[in-house]
């Protein structure tokens, strides 16, 4: 079975079994930053997951997947490498905390729920696949609709030339056909209506009726509702109440007046609805998890360990049983059908601090052969996360303000600033990986982000800067720093620039950095 790369105009669509591990590593750099061990590991476990698939069933049966342990301290990428892997293979991803299990109220059978909910999410990939094969088809057809509803019944006798509307009508009034003009009296019957109807056509796609009214049918979503609750929790019970009671949830309908564009939209959604074969949706979904599903159970190293449990809480032991035979390959009953998770990769995932993988039960460290070690990131890492990464947090930062038109950019001295002060935070207060970086440019930005469209949208009628400038930090009281803007001249043309400089990233974050309590908080 082939996997396609979802094509975007800079990825050509890349037929994924014929990639080779090196191929998807260097697919994964351009998204997460070093941690090389964990790439090449993943890289291997999905070359193998195609191989196995390409066997004959009796032998692929025999061959385990080769599931794998990351272990790392939090925030180095390790669900970043799983969740980017699932991107490129196109397959349905859920992350699971492993602890969540062990809290008061979970029983063994709740696992289940992550084969479920890996159902749904796969149902969604493959409805939103489908909606974009369709969404032509069901535009064009949404479209003749509103025409429909907008022609007067009579359209022979009008002509679409000079349409005008009264408000509140529900149909577009069209003036009636002036019999002098000599082309018409030629015409076959049927040929002005149509003309008509492709002038109005016209006149719709333009945007021009738009705003006008018209009264259409729509689906009564005021049906009396009810909901069942069991102690078995709603999953367990898929009872149809629209076959067991047709009369109280048959398609009632009721009349409606609405904007044209609004109807538009809403017939578009009627006619994705029957353009979508909801049957071949959960089927291609069903397949999809079973093919190339993907679980990255994290905390691992929480429910580690061999000892019974005390008070309420589930033992960590049991846990582990519980979680054994959806990895070790078993079918699962969910309201889509049954799902084997034979061929579901899992990704497990743990700081092992104080546990270590050899805590977990035999059984299910036999079940993920493959360790890797995530490494703490460095400075450098730092740097290279917050500019090199496709869409790098600097990148996304630039791409937001130049929405309103705002040019901004950051010196490299600056980058490096953010990033020592990244490394210092983690050091001094705790140690959460590069989700520090966020915390960090969220505070360099917070001025800018606030300051800066009043900045511009003054400026722009203002002679000189500075006034600008002071005006702007008088106006926003004692706190507000003056913004590091400068002038530069490209083409002949005068712009206004952000330049983010060490000097105001210190501005920014070295006071907060120093004080470790202020720190907790803020950064
Ligand atoms: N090596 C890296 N390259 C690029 N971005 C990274 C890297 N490590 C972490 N990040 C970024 O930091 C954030 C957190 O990373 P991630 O979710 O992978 O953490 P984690 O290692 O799975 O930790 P946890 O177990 O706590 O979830 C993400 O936004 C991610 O993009």
């Amino acid at each position: 079975m082939a996997i396609y790369l979802p094509g975007t105009a800079d990825d050509q669509s890349l037929a994924l079994d014929e990639m080779t591990p090196r191929e998807i590593v260097t697919e994964l750099d351009k998204y997460v930053v070093g941690q090389k061990a964990a790439k090449r590991a993943v890289a291997i476990a999905l070359r193998n997951r195609m191989r196995r698939q390409k066997l004959a069933p009796d032998l692929a049966e025999e061959i385990m997947p080769k599931n794998i342990i990351m272990i790392g301290p939090t925030g180095v990428g390790k669900t970043e490498i799983a969740r980017r892997l699932a991107k490129l293979t196109n397959s349905p991803f859920l992350k699971v905390e492993a602890s969540k299990f062990t809290e008061v109220g979970y029983v063994g059978r709740d696992v289940e729920s992550i084969v479920r909910d890996l159902v749904e999410i796969a149902i969604d990939m493959v409805r939103e696949e489908k909606l974009e094969e369709v969404e032509d088809k069901a535009e064009l057809a949404a479209e003749d609709r509103l025409l429909d509803l907008l022609l007067p019944p009579t359209p022979a006798a009008v002509t679409a030339a000079a349409a005008t509307h009264e408000p509140g009508s529900n149909v577009i009034q069209l003036p009636a056909a002036t019999p002098e003009s000599p082309s018409e009296t030629e015409e076959k019957p049927g040929e002005r209506e149509q003309r008509t109807r492709e002038k109005l056509r016209q006149q719709f796609r333009e945007g021009k009726l738009d705003e006008r009214i018209v009264e259409m049918d729509v689906r009564d979503r005021n049906q009396p509702s009810f909901e069942i609750i069991t102690n078995q929790g709603t999953e367990e019970m898929d009872i149809n109440l629209k076959d067991m009671l047709p009369g109280l949830f048959g398609q009632r309908t009721k009349k409606r007046k609405m904007k044209v564009s609004e109807a538009f939209e809403y017939l578009v959604q009627e006619e994705e609805g029957r353009l979508i074969d909801m049957d071949q949706v959960t089927r291609l979904a069903v397949e999809r998890v079973e093919d190339s599903g993907m679980v990255f159970l994290d905390e691992i190293d929480k429910i580690a360990g061999r000892e019974g449990g005390h008070g309420p809480d589930v033992s960590r032991e049991g846990v582990q049983r519980d979680i054994l035979p959806i990895v070790e390959g078993t079918t699962v009953n969910t309201k889509y059908g049954m799902v084997s998770t034979d061929h579901i990769l899992f990704i497990a995932a743990g700081a092992f601090h104080v546990s270590k993988p050899s805590d977990l039960i035999p059984e299910l460290q036999g079940r993920f052969p493959i360790r890797v070690e995530l490494h703490s990131l460095t400075v450098e890492d730092f740097v290279r996360i917050l500019t090199e990464p496709k869409s790098s947090l600097v990148k996304q930062a630039v791409a937001l303000l130049e929405t309103e038109g705002l040019k901004l950019e950051f010196t490299k001295e600056a980058i490096a600033e953010m990033a020592h002060f990244a490394f210092r935070v983690n050091e001094t207060t705790e140690n959460i990986g590069a989700r520090r970086l966020h915390t960090i440019l969220e505070r360099v930005l917070d001025e800018i982000s606030f300051q800066a469209p009043d900045l511009m949208k003054t400026s722009r009628g203002q002679p000189t800067e500075e006034g600008v400038v002071a005006q702007i930090a008088a106006e926003s009281g004692p706190a507000a720093s003056p913004l590091p803007v400068i002038e530069r001249e490209t083409a002949g043309v005068t712009e206004k620039v952000i330049v983010v400089d060490p000097e105001y990233v210190r501005q920014q974050v070295a006071s907060i950095v120093k004080d470790q309590d202020l720190s907790r908080y803020i950064l």
